[in-house]
């Protein structure tokens, strides 16, 4: 079918202005992030409502036509990418609050919800939800949701996972499941809502979301620390866990530090200079839970695991702090960065680091090496940048090695080879160093379930 027939079908659909062709669209539509696949997608089209999703799905099941569910595209694994001559589905017009409902602290929007939206929706109700990221000023709840998008204060309160309470989704076979329904206790067997996060939109596409919300946390006051060594940030890990609820604990090596304040022309947190920095949050609710705070940063200046320290007086405080961590990824973004985002238990962050460390620096000493991430989660990005006076192409391939090895040091470790950016295009042929042939399997069954045209999204995640 040529991209304009599509457009007169799909509009004979849902409506007219609903589908654009232009190239405009097919560019800004058909890429991610990640800027690392040319995108070439066939044709965009905009639904308003649950029908118009169904109506398009079926429409691309009859005529084998694939299709890219598209939310605010800020995936770093190009997920979202439609670089195949596919149709892509946005859900930018189906950003609405449907329900409210203060009673069970829930409430339900359309999966185009811009992350922020929802925040601020919560706040506006005097509660809070509680997933955060640097990208929630444009990511929607839609993709959130598709790729269990973790963030800042997972420690405390987990991954999006953790908060969907209900989801109403149109599955690649055309057919409208609304699961869970926003129920707290359900035990009625197979809960189809869990497949459906984390999907990457390979099953169908989400059109509503439930979503829990919770009471704001109170007087948020946030530490950086300067710490000599991994150990040494593991350290002070162990030692405010023991004594206050951390809300966030991130860290992030010293050339991470100077890039951002380099490049954002901010002011480092205190003058010391150390290889790592600890970033920690909590809620100082009362004079008795600061006090503690301070006596276990005391601790940890004794102890030597920490040189410096900085703790925010006011909110803007807090935030500027906040800054030096959350622009890291922006930040780096300029050096074009092979990226990884990998994770292991806790307690092996630090050997894990140091090896993989070590294998970077000793087999490619040019490259040079940017270490941050949510290692209260035991979840680290790491970054290589491509040195200035290598070609892009030759610098990725070089780099494909190296993932084949750093994925094997965390096979080792039994650890995640994605734990919070998705698969993707780009970890797909990496799929199988975190889940096994027999995994691998099912997954690939339950994918034909309900995608039995293999419409949605192919060749992300894993091919059919
Ligand atoms: O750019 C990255 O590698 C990580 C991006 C994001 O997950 C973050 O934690 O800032
Ligand atoms: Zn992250």
């Amino acid at each position: 079918m040529t991209p304009e027939q599509i457009k007169q079908a799909i509009e004979d659909l849902i409506g007219t202005d609903r589908v654009r062709l232009d190239g405009e669209a097919l560019d800004i539509y058909g890429r991610d992030w990640t800027k690392i696949h040319t995108p070439r997608p066939r044709a965009i089209a905009f639904p308003r409502s649950t029908e118009d999703v169904q109506a398009i799905v079926r429409f691309a099941r009859e005529n084998k036509i694939a299709l890219v569910p598209s939310g605010g595209r800020t995936g770093l694994s190009a997920g979202a990418v439609a670089a195949n001559d596919e149709l892509v589905v946005v859900m930018d017009y189906m950003n609405k609050v449907i329900d409210f409902n203060p009673v069970d602290r829930s409430v339900t929007v359309q999966a185009g919800m811009i992350t922020e939206q929802l925040q601020k929706f919560a706040e506006d109700q005097g509660l809070y939800y509680p997933v955060d990221f640097a990208s929630a000023g444009s990511s929607q709840i839609g993709g959130n949701i598709s790729t269990n998008a973790g963030g800042i204060k997972v420690i405390k309160y987990g991954m999006t996972r953790d908060w969907v309470l209900g989801l109403k989704v149109v599955t690649g076979a055309g057919d409208v499941l609304e699961l869970n329904k926003g129920l707290i206790k359900n035990n009625t067997g197979y809960d189809l809502r869990h497949l459906f996060i984390g999907a990457e939109g390979t099953l169908g596409i989400i059109t509503e979301a439930t979503i829990k919300l919770t009471r704001p946390p109170k007087n948020l006051t946030v530490m950086v620390l300067g710490t000599p060594t991994m150990q040494d940030v593991m350290q002070v890990l162990k030692a405010f866990q023991s004594q206050v609820d951390l809300t966030a604990f991130e860290f992030f090596s010293n050339n991470a530090l100077d890039k951002v304040v380099a490049h954002h022309q901010l002011q480092r947190p205190f003058d010391s200079v150390t290889d790592y920095y600890a970033l920690l949050e909590f809620e100082a609710e009362t004079e008795e839970v600061m006090d503690r705070a301070m006596q276990v940063f005391e601790h940890c200046m004794e102890e030597g695991w920490v040189e410096d320290g900085s703790i925010s007086q006011s909110e803007a405080q807090a935030q500027s702090l906040w800054s030096l961590r959350e622009f890291i990824s922006e930040t780096i973004s300029h050096e074009t960065p092979y990226k990884n985002d990998l994770s292991v238990l806790v307690s092996k962050v630090p050997e894990f680091l140091k090896e993989v460390d070590d294998f970077v620096a000793e087999t490619y000493p040019g490259f040079e090496i940017v270490w941050f991430g949510h290692i209260g989660d035991g979840n680290l990005h790491l970054n290589i940048l491509k040195p200035k006076d290598m070609e892009k192409d030759a610098f990725f391939e070089k780099c494909h090695h190296v993932s084949d090895k750093v994925f094997a040091i965390t096979q080792r470790y039994a650890g995640s080879v994605s734990a919070e950016h998705g698969v993707g295009l780009v970890k797909k042929d990496f799929l199988h160093f975190s889940r096994s042939p027999e995994e691998l399997a099912y997954m690939k069954a339950i994918m034909q379930v309900f995608d039995p045209g293999n419409i949605m999204n192919p060749g992300k995640m894993f091919d059919a």
